[in-house]
């Protein structure tokens, strides 16, 4: 099944969700007289939801995500994330298969949230363009193609977008704005979908001994972040985990990974600021070697100011490494903030030429309008986006899901 086919059907799940979710809420009132003005607020938005226009939609989806995170603080649940009461007593009837639902409602509620503002702002663009819609022309292309780069998608992806287009609405014979604008939709889904081939997620690990995982960016993407984050993931498996502080550059580097490492409980190689970073790559491949860690990250400053010296720098390590581990680093984590929009692709272009990334890590996904960007990283770079950063709290890193991303990005955005 296409990606496309899986948006919709989640979609359409959701919509009998929302519909069944407004039932029992219906059949409660009528059951007892209540005061609750809010209540019926609510529901008379959602019953107008579906027939409102795409910036409507957005806003409605503001104020349902608002409702719930007032539902989550007032009942007082156990998880920050969790979904709204009505779908967890529906789920109440089977333990086992509730738990991956939950987990997989949970994952899809964070990718929704986190996209909020790329989508509404795609949906206004949406809005805007059709506003002023008369029939498909040569006009409405050029506007479209604007509005794609515009979107952070981009400059190969809305050119290739918009020459697709012209044939597939001839082709669908669509002629009213709703036909045309699921055609554009699901047109970037499939194409997004057909770069993704054999992409995986997946952090390749050793087959025995430590795994080295190194993280290359620039200053402020989020890569001490991102480790602490991964450092957390790892140990609550289970694993032996050890930081090695190799962006020596910053004196603040350091100590923000040693608090990291202190917050999540492991063991961190640390030396004094402008210290050769490949001396505590050194120190830090034998120590993980010697006392059985299972993974290793490196910290490394991303300093782009030279590309040369960036080069140098890492091949330096790397030659450190596979003295000890032939096969390290088993990844090259690019972490890139998504807020820079085309700046972090220009970025991603420059690393990859510099050093042989193996995977992306998207970080402040949340709050940004530039959600695009992951739709240009796949199609422009061929780099599988690995993970991605919807937030600051150490659960907010988040295993990059290519369905929970497009549904996050075009939920209601479909006609
Ligand atoms: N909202 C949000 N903020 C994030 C995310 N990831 C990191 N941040 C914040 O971004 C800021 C920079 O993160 P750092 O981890 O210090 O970035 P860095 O790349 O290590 O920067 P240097 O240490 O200067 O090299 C911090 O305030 C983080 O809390 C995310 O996914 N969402």
């Amino acid at each position: 099944m296409g990606l496309f086919d899986i948006f919709k059907k989640k979609n359409k799940q959701n919509e009998e969700k929302q519909q069944s979710n407004l039932s029992d809420e219906e059949n409660k009132s009528s059951e007892k007289v209540t005061n609750d003005d809010e209540k019926d607020v609510s529901t008379e938005e959602n019953q107008e939801s579906a027939s409102k226009s795409v910036e409507e939609t957005a806003t409605d989806e503001n104020k349902e995500s608002e409702d719930n995170e007032q539902h989550v603080e007032n009942d007082g649940s156990n998880s920050e994330e969790s979904v709204d009461q009505d779908e967890s007593n529906e789920d109440e009837a089977g333990e086992t298969t509730e738990t991956a639902d939950e987990s997989n409602d949970d994952n899809q509620e964070k990718f929704t949230k986190g996209l909020e503002k790329s989508r509404s702002t795609f949906g206004e663009k949406l809005n805007r363009l059709f506003a002023n819609f008369r029939s498909v022309d040569e006009d409405f292309f050029e506007d479209l193609e604007d509005l794609l780069i515009e979107s952070d998608v981009g400059f190969d992806m809305a050119v290739n977008l918009t020459d697709q287009l012209r044939d597939e609405v001839k082709l669908q014979n669509a002629k009213n704005k709703d036909d045309v604008q699921n055609v554009i939709i699901k047109k970037m889904i499939d194409i997004y979908d057909e770069n993704g081939n054999n992409e995986t997620t997946e952090i390749n690990l050793a087959d025995k001994g430590p795994s080295v995982i190194l993280f290359v960016g620039v200053n402020g993407v989020g890569k001490t972040t991102t480790i602490g984050k991964m450092a957390n993931m790892y140990k609550q498996q289970g694993k032996k985990v050890l930081l090695a502080a190799a962006d020596t550059f910053r004196a603040g580097a350091i100590q923000q990974l040693d608090e990291w490492a202190k917050a999540d409980n492991v063991d961190i190689v640390k030396k004094e600021e402008q210290s050769d970073p490949s001396a505590v790559v050194y120190e830090a491949v034998h120590k993980a070697k010697d006392e059985d860690y299972d993974v290793l990250f490196v910290d490394t400053a991303g300093r782009l100011q030279n590309k040369v010296n960036l080069m140098n720098e890492l091949a330096k390590m790397k030659k450190v490494l596979t003295r000890e581990i032939p096969d390290a680093p088993h990844e090259v984590l690019l972490v890139l903030d998504a807020t820079t929009g085309q700046n972090a692709l220009n970025q991603a272009k420059l690393f990859k030429e510099t050093t042989d990334v193996s995977g992306i890590v998207l970080t402040k996904l949340d709050g940004t309008a530039k959600g695009g960007i992951v739709l240009a990283i796949r199609n422009e770079l061929h780099l599988p986006v690995k993970y991605v950063g919807l937030g600051e709290k150490v659960t907010d890193l988040r295993k990059f899901d290519a369905n929970d991303f497009v549904y996050g990005l075009f939920k209601g955005l479909i006609k």
